[in-house]
């Protein structure tokens, strides 16, 4: 096992009013490591990689000079809970007071033990409320005061820099923690998951208690999401919001007899710290935990036996275990909270029957009607009773909700009943399911017009369906970045990736046939190179939040203007500026404008990115041997597949390749459809080794001449290379300036949203000289209008 320590060496400064005491240790293993939980979204925590990954804060590394030589001891600073006026004089306490704020000041005094905790498991023998959080610097998160969160949340969202909330936090957190139900609606990158996130958070904090390790934890709130990486993502980002906690938390394993709340035990006295293996050890006081579909099912149930609080979770594999896991049943039946992120997404995936079923589940009117004996099955391990009589609060988000939706949502009054078994078929009748238990659930619709961010600049390419690839190829020189670049078929993403990657791009696929592991590998990969490209179906359209995606292409039409919203929405995201480009076909133009019409926009809207002609030319002829190239290989890599194909067939059915005709009739796994007729014999054994050889030949050539070809730069029109002062097109200037771009020689460096800019201010002008005085204005005005919903 690989075992990675990483020794935090009292880098953070501590305040110089503490004198922290320090314990002299010389040996590392003495030291109070914790262990960090992996992120499983890096793919940490799978086969391979590190294991296991400690840290340890508060250590000062001090070299000392002996008489048998230099040695290295560890001062460990002691900044634990003091004895009142212990280390600092009163002044200097006060002045402490004035900069941070801990639990005790902000929360009620000690709260009383959840029913949950009432239950056997969680009696008072095995539980302990809460210990107190470290403090918090209270002047960089002024602005989320009003709302009274838990201090451990002011922590995070301090750490994290949020020093205010977004306009839809600032909406919905009062309404949710007031107890209401709560529909928002905001653009994309607008901080949603924290808009649901905090309020239950801030709950499960005040009301937690240490759960001790053996005991179950019942299910408190569930989060579906539409996508994989998605309800990764929103673990993580729920799990950021108690990382700091969690390390700060000193836990004592329970000891027989009955325990006393932390808080009371340790008030005006030092606890001691629990050994450093039991602190890295030690349940988290609120736990999250994702259950996505192609991870280990086992180590998913191993999470779910041990229980978590926050369950995140897409609706196809969370519908498989709840079918067998009788306890994680009769929780979902008595949630606290229930969120469906991305809801209108959640239909479309094909996921549907399971959501239906996992509503059905949530319906307290339901649950009247039926018995408790479909998940009577005995539960692993001891369980905390969860209380069926609490109400659930239920929270749907999403960037595109329609308002025909809202205004059916508002109309009703009563969570509908089921009848019969047929699925609900719309997104009206599936939220017409969820059991709100407002009367009125709130609705927060915040989303702008026609759906798109202020921040983003769109634009569009009209070019032959042939010619996409070699447009695409110009805008991905011509502007790197990190660019996602969608297409509505996996097949289209096969044949592109491996074309751009013999042009020397960072490129990466992501849909869903590829296995997770590498879906999960390829995402981090993207995210890590700020000049790497993503090549993605529609499932990481919705929700991702890539940091710094600086454009979004859509090489394929986006089926619905939902799809284009939230398409968009991967960049421009949290105020930032983004960009989008739409590669639009003859035989498109219907399609787009039918997507911006059920946008309120016109075609008209999207203004064309210029193009440098020119270049197209050249970049054709690389592409041209590129496929070329991928042809070959393609041929080579099919050959020698299917010849070893047919080798393992025939052995499996004792055949001699060289002496018998033979017959494959393949049928599918039903037994209807053939798959496939094959007929072969021993001559016909596939392609022989030299023809192989001949084809891996043939594109070692190709590949030659591609690779001569990149070397050469592609120069602008106009440009002498040899005389930069002179031609057409002077680069001196450009050079000096270091405005030059890099991989095309004269032209200089710019973003795409820029150039934009310039187009439209170039036609501005040609208009002016054009059309005199009085239709100046009408341009102008028709330019603002054109460029209002651009926000540029
Ligand atoms: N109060 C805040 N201040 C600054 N940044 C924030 C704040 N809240 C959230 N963020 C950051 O904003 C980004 C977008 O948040 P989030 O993913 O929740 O957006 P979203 O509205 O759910 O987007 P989408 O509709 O695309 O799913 C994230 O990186 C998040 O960490």
């Amino acid at each position: 096992m690989t075992k990675k320590r990483k020794a935090v060496a009292s880098s953070s400064p501590v305040p110089s009013s503490k004198k922290p005491k320090t314990k002299h240790l010389s040996a590392v293993d003495g030291l109070p490591w914790k262990t960090v939980s992996r992120p499983h979204e890096a793919g940490l925590d799978l086969d391979e990689g590190i294991l296991e990954l400690e840290e340890v804060d508060d250590v000062e590394v001090v070299y000392e000079e002996t008489e048998a030589g230099r040695i290295v001891r560890f001062n460990v600073l002691d900044s634990g809970e003091r004895e009142p006026d212990e280390d600092l004089s009163p002044d200097e306490d006060e002045q402490e007071a004035e900069h941070f704020i801990s639990e005790e000041d902000e929360s009620p005094d000690v709260e009383e033990v959840p029913e949950t905790a009432k239950s056997p498991s969680t009696s008072p023998a095995t539980t302990s409320k809460a210990p107190s959080t470290p403090a918090v610097d209270v002047e960089s998160v002024s602005a989320w005061q009003l709302f009274s969160l838990h201090s451990q949340l002011l922590l995070a969202l301090s750490s994290q820099k949020f020093t205010s909330p977004t306009p839809i936090q600032a909406q919905t957190i009062p309404k949710a923690l007031a107890g209401r139900d709560v529909i928002g609606v905001a653009e994309t990158g607008s901080g949603k998951t924290l808009a649901y996130g905090l309020p239950i958070l801030h709950d499960l904090l005040t009301s937690a208690v240490v759960v001790p390790a053996k005991t179950r934890r019942p299910l408190r709130a569930l989060v579906l999401a539409p996508t994989r990486e998605l309800a990764l993502q929103v673990s993580s980002h729920l799990n950021a919001c108690l990382n700091r906690y969690d390390s700060a938390v000193k836990t004592e394993e329970p000891e027989a007899g009955p325990s006393v709340p932390a808080k009371r035990k340790g008030k005006g006295k030092k606890q001691p710290l629990a050994p450093a293996e039991k602190q890295g050890n030690a349940p988290p006081l609120v736990s999250v935990a994702a259950i996505v579909g192609g991870m280990s099912s086992q180590k998913q149930k191993r999470i779910l036996e041990r229980g978590v609080d926050v369950l995140v979770a897409t609706p196809g594999r969370l519908w498989d275990i709840l079918e067998e896991d009788d306890a994680l049943a009769k929780d979902v039946k008595s949630l606290r909270y229930l969120v469906l992120d991305e809801a209108d997404r959640m239909i479309e995936t094909g996921h549907f029957a399971e959501l239906d079923n996992i509503l059905r589940l949530t319906q307290r009117s339901f649950q009247h009607n039926t018995t408790d004996a479909d998940f009577a099955a005995s539960a692993p391990v001891a369980v905390a009773e969860p209380d069926t009589q609490q109400p659930m609060q239920t929270f749907v988000f999403s960037a595109t909700l329609s308002k025909d939706l809202q205004r059916n949502l508002k109309k009703r009054h009563k969570p509908r009943l089921f009848k019969g078994d047929a699925p609900a078929s719309t997104l009206d009748d599936l939220l017409l399911r969820l059991d709100f238990r407002d009367p009125e659930p709130e609705v927060v619709d915040i989303s702008p017009e026609g759906g798109i961010v202020s921040t983003l600049k769109e634009s569009k390419i009209e070019c032959l369906s042939t010619d996409k690839d070699a447009y695409l190829y110009y805008f991905l020189t011509r502007y790197p970045g990190r660019t996602l670049v969608f297409l509505s078929s996996i097949d289209g993403i096969r044949r592109l990736t491996p074309l751009l990657e013999l042009l020397g791009l960072p490129v990466y696929p992501l849909h869903s046939q590829l296995e997770q592991r590498q879906r999960l590998k390829n995402l981090d990969r993207f995210k890590s190179n700020p000049h790497a490209i993503l090549l993605s179906t529609d499932i990481a359209a919705r929700g991702l939040d890539i940091p710094h995606v600086a454009h979004v292409v859509h090489y394929q039409i986006p089926r619905s203007a939902d799809a284009y919203v939230h398409r968009n929405g991967r960049t421009a995201r949290a105020q930032r500026s983004g960009f989008s480009m739409l590669m639009c076909a003859p035989d498109e133009r219907r399609l787009v404008r039918a997507l911006l019409g059920s946008l309120g926009r016109q075609d008209s809207d999207i203004p064309e990115l210029p193009i440098e002609h020119h270049f197209i030319d050249k970049l054709k002829q690389r592409l041209q041997l590129a496929k070329q190239i991928d042809n070959a290989q393609h041929r080579a890599s099919k050959a020698t597949h299917d010849r070893n194909w047919i080798r393992a067939a025939a052995d499996a059915m004792d055949i001699e390749l060289e002496s018998e005709c033979v017959f494959l009739h393949l049928r599918s796994r039903n037994g209807t459809n053939p798959l496939l007729l094959h007929t072969f014999s021993g001559e016909e054994e596939g392609p022989s080794n030299r023809a192989i050889k001949a084809r891996n030949a043939k594109s070692a050539v190709l590949k030659a001449e591609l690779k001569a070809l990149l070397q050469q730069p592609l120069v602008a029109r106009g440009v002498s290379t040899r005389y930069i002062t002179s031609g057409s097109r002077p680069i001196v200037d450009d050079i000096l300036a270091g405005e030059d771009h890099q991989g095309m020689v004269g032209v200089r460096k710019s973003e795409a949203g820029s150039d934009l800019l310039h187009v439209k201010k170039a036609k501005v002008k040609g208009a002016k000289k054009a059309d005199g005085k009085d239709k100046d204005r009408g341009v102008e005005k028709l330019e603002d209008e054109e460029w209002a919903g651009f926000g540029s």
